[in-house]
């Protein structure tokens, strides 16, 4: 399919940027200008202050990826019930990896939300809410997918293009990851709560096994035993049950 606005059922608005900063930045631009309807999507060729979660910087080579934000108004959610959207779009992520590359044990969500290839990163989330009194107003779903980049500077990285040898048209991906992630999101919209939570578990990168994080700088073995209904990790430490938010645990 090719991506045009007529052609994706959502994005009332679709803008293609050669370059930007940041298209989560930009899509707050719109937003405060109030030119962002719910579901417009801003992508991009390449960022110059392209941002990760807990500070990290998104590096991609130019013209190889997707990198985009899509604005949604999930005016239904609390604002302490944003994990749920987190989840469901890690969801749709992971739908669309998973039609591109079969299915496959290997392809996983790290929590909260990044998509991994084994122990490779293919692609990360990171959704920037605002809030009209307790609830959430706008959501940036920001979100950056490795699909033809070959060398990458860290080798915990990984494409689409490098696990098939194949080399994509980036407008085709780009449609397809909206049908999946409006799939999800209608879902949530229709209160599949429970059920998108068992299908993150499902996906979950590590759950259940024993293996190394950092905490409080610290290396401890511990177990991913679940996710808690405030979206932090619950891992069990030794005999303790210990819950994390996103600054307070790592993988390692
Ligand atoms: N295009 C990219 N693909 C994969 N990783 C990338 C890319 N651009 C930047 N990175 C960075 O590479 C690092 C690897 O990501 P990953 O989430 O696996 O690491 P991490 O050590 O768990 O980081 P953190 O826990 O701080 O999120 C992160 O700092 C991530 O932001
Ligand atoms: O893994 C992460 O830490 C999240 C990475 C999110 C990157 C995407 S690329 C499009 C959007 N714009 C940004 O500046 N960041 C997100």
């Amino acid at each position: 399919m090719v991506l045009t606005p007529q052609t994706l059922f959502t994005g009332q608005q679709l803008i293609w940027l050669p370059t930007c900063a940041s298209t989560n930045t930009e899509a707050q631009a719109l937003i405060v200008q109030n030119r962002a309807s719910d579901g417009c999507t801003i992508i991009t060729d390449f960022q110059t202050a392209g941002r990760g979660q807990r500070g990290n910087q998104w590096e991609a080579a130019p013209a190889e990826n997707l990198m985009l934000s899509v604005v949604w108004q999930p005016t239904f959610l609390a604002a302490a019930q944003q994990f749920r959207l987190s989840q469901a779009v890690a969801l749709g992520v992971h739908d669309w990896a998973a039609a591109l590359l079969g299915p496959t044990p290997k392809l996983k969500l790290k929590w909260p939300n990044d998509l991994y290839y084994g122990d490779q990163k293919l692609g990360g989330v990171l959704i920037e809410n605002s809030l009209s009194g307790t609830k959430i107003q706008h959501s940036v779903i920001g979100i950056g997918l490795n699909i033809n980049q070959q060398d990458f500077t860290t080798a915990t990285a990984t494409s689409i293009g490098q696990l098939t040898g194949r080399a994509y048209a980036r407008e085709a991906l780009a449609a397809r990851l909206l049908e999946c992630l409006e799939r999800r999101y209608l879902k949530l919209r229709a209160g599949q709560v429970g059920k998108l939570r068992q299908e993150y578990l499902q996906a979950l990168y590590r759950y259940q096994e024993t293996h190394l994080f950092l905490v409080d700088g610290k290396q401890v073995s511990g177990q991913i035993v679940g996710v808690e209904d405030d979206g932090r990790l619950a891992v069990a430490i030794g005999n303790e049950l210990r819950r994390f938010g996103m600054q307070e645990i790592r993988h390692l």
